[in-house]
């Protein structure tokens, strides 16, 4: 692991509002790192800015260690990027638009545009019109752009807005295996934390502006992990345990022997330890996951998102 991507106090403002307030930021090497947001909150803006789309107002960006114009420069080649729709020709099939911006931007090499086509699924369609394409295929044509530089890390912003469930599924499924696969470091954007949550590895919470919290997959869940559930042979000998023993710990039974207890997280052990001297087997206990779209809406407010 080394830092890809690292940001300091970086600022910008637009007729002195600002959109981005003091970030701090470090990308690493094979990271999956989703920016999640409310609209407004500054992520395009931060992705724009990383990309030189627009200019900071004070701070510093720093790609693979240089933050000097030329290493800029230089690293940004190793960035690929879909922040706004491509402006694809509707008339042109997906092969010849790809050709097309290959020569618009100078790229070398026809096989990259195989590639591309290639690492999104849609080889079997690159013979397609632009217009015949389903927002899913237009979504991954534009990521088979991004993917053409063959970059390092490709930061992608809301690349599933407006897809069905399918659709989404897929663009995960795809950015899961870039990752995997062909070590992509990939910064991601999104207002629905729970479209992210099955891949992304870092969460980097932003509102107005500023980062209010970064975590790790594993701390977020950490956080929101509040049930234990346990497998005995014996439930309803295991509830007169936890009634005698455990007296503050609420708990359900439920089907398959199962007890779900709301909390007892520290517990684990003491659980396991009173219950089997107690007579009950024991044949799981574990903490349960908790509602990660709980916690976003609770450290962001705002609407619940299906
Ligand atoms: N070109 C611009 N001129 C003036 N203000 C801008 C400009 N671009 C963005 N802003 C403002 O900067 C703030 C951050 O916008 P930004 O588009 O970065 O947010 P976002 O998190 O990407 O939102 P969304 O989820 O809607 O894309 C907003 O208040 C927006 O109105």
């Amino acid at each position: 692991m080394h830092c890809i991507l690292e940001i300091k106090a970086l600022n910008k403002t637009y007729q002195e509002a600002y959109a981005l307030r003091d970030i701090n930021l470090q990308i690493e090497s094979g990271d999956i790192a989703a920016l999640i947001g409310k609209n407004g909150a500054g992520k395009t803006t931060l992705f724009k800015c990383i990309t030189e789309q627009v200019f900071p107002s004070a701070g510093t960006i720093s790609l693979y260690g240089r933050q000097d114009d030329a290493g800029l420069r230089k690293g940004r080649r190793s960035v690929g990027a879909m922040i706004e729709e491509p402006a694809f020709f509707p008339d042109f099939t997906a092969r010849q638009n790809l050709e097309y911006f290959r020569q618009q931007r100078g790229l070398a090499g026809k096989d990259s545009i195989e590639q591309a086509l290639k690492d999104v699924n849609l080889l079997h369609a690159a013979n397609k019109k632009f217009k015949a394409f389903s927002l899913g295929m237009k979504q991954r044509l534009g990521l088979a752009l991004a993917l053409m530089t063959r970059p390092e890390l490709l930061i992608l912003d809301e690349p599933t807005n407006g897809l069905d469930p399918e659709g989404k599924a897929e663009i995960r499924q795809l950015l899961q295996t870039l990752n995997e696969e062909k070590k992509v470091t990939i910064l991601i954007s999104s207002h629905v934390l729970s479209e992210l949550q099955s891949v992304a590895t870092r969460y980097i919470f932003m509102d107005q502006g500023k980062i209010v919290e970064q975590l790790t997959a594993e701390e977020l869940l950490q956080k929101t992990r509040r049930n234990v559930e346990i497998v005995v042979d014996d439930s309803g000998k295991a509830s007169t345990v936890l009634e005698k023993h455990f007296p503050g710990i609420p708990y359900r039974i439920l089907p398959g022997h199962r007890i779900l207890l709301s909390g007892g997280m520290d517990k684990t052990d003491q659980l396991n330890r009173v219950l089997h001297a107690q007579g009950v087997s024991v044949f799981s206990i574990a903490a349960t996951g908790g509602d990660l779209e709980e916690y976003y809406l609770g450290l962001l407010g705002g609407e619940r998102h299906a």
